[in-house]
């Protein structure tokens, strides 16, 4: 004999505390956030393309990262300096959502410094580079750093890249330096190869990862309160009767 009968989950009998009017309400508003919740998500895949920008010293291997995550492939040889700024535009999937990035890579020469502190305004994400095998390139990342809060929003998502970790022997910055200074500035951290690819999705996914976290449930329009659906009444402690 079956002695626990099981019932569909908020739905109990009047011996088990709680009527069926006050359960289908129950229903009723637990639906009603679950409709919240989607329209917020549709919403979101309508409406959002995060502004994210590649910054750091001439030759770090902005391009050549963003080249590897927009088209999988490492073009070697001669370098020419970037001039100006251009964009990709990247579709992510981030759980059901998706995660549309406009990515601005900039010059990271001295004299075109001017024209990228205008595009920092309405970033939503700064990719910071340096290359792993400049110490120069390392030190200034500071002084980045510093441009970064002074231009850009203060919710900015910013991560730092030590890039060209495929050159091993070269190396001049120890991973362990790169992630002190992530925690002195409490910013994100990874190193990446754009030349092998190691780490180049990682990073644009942990971006967009945090760009939903902070949008989804930032933003005042898309915001939804449980207590503005949810009447404040005690969930039962148990949850079969018994027969
Ligand atoms: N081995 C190796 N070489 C890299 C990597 N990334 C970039 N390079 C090389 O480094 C040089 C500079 O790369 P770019 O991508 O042009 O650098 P950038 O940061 O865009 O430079 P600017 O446009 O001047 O700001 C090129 O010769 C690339 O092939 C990497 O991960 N590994």
């Amino acid at each position: 004999m079956n002695l626990f009968r099981k019932h569909a989950p908020g739905v109990f009998s009047r011996e088990g505390g709680v009527d069926m009017t006050q359960s289908s309400q129950l229903l009723r508003h637990r639906r009603s956030v679950m409709d919240q919740i989607s329209a917020a998500a549709v919403a979101y895949n309508q409406d959002f393309t995060h502004k994210t920008i590649l910054v750091g010293d001439s030759g770090v291997g902005k391009t050549s990262l963003l080249v590897q995550f927009d088209q999988g492939k490492f073009i070697p040889g001669s370098f020419s300096a970037t001039v100006g700024i251009g964009f990709t535009n990247k579709v992510l999937a981030v759980d059901d959502l998706k995660v549309r990035l406009q990515i601005w890579d900039t010059a990271g020469q001295e004299r075109f410094r001017s024209v990228t502190h205008a595009y920092y305004r309405d970033a939503q994400a700064l990719l910071l580079l340096y290359d792993i095998t400049s110490k120069s390139s390392f030190d200034n990342t500071r002084a980045w750093l510093t441009e970064i809060h002074e231009y850009a929003q203060d919710d900015v998502v910013i991560m730092l890249l030590g890039n060209k970790s495929d050159m091993a022997s070269a190396r001049v910055i120890r991973r362990e330096e790169g992630e002190k200074l992530a925690r002195e500035y409490g910013v994100i951290f990874l190193e990446t190869s754009a030349k092998t690819g190691l780490n180049v999705d990682e990073a644009f996914m942990t971006v967009g990862k945090e760009l939903v976290r902070r949008s989804v449930q930032l933003p005042v329009e898309h915001r939804f309160h449980l207590h503005d659906v949810m009447p404040p009444e005690k969930e039962p402690s148990v949850c079969c009767s018994f027969r």
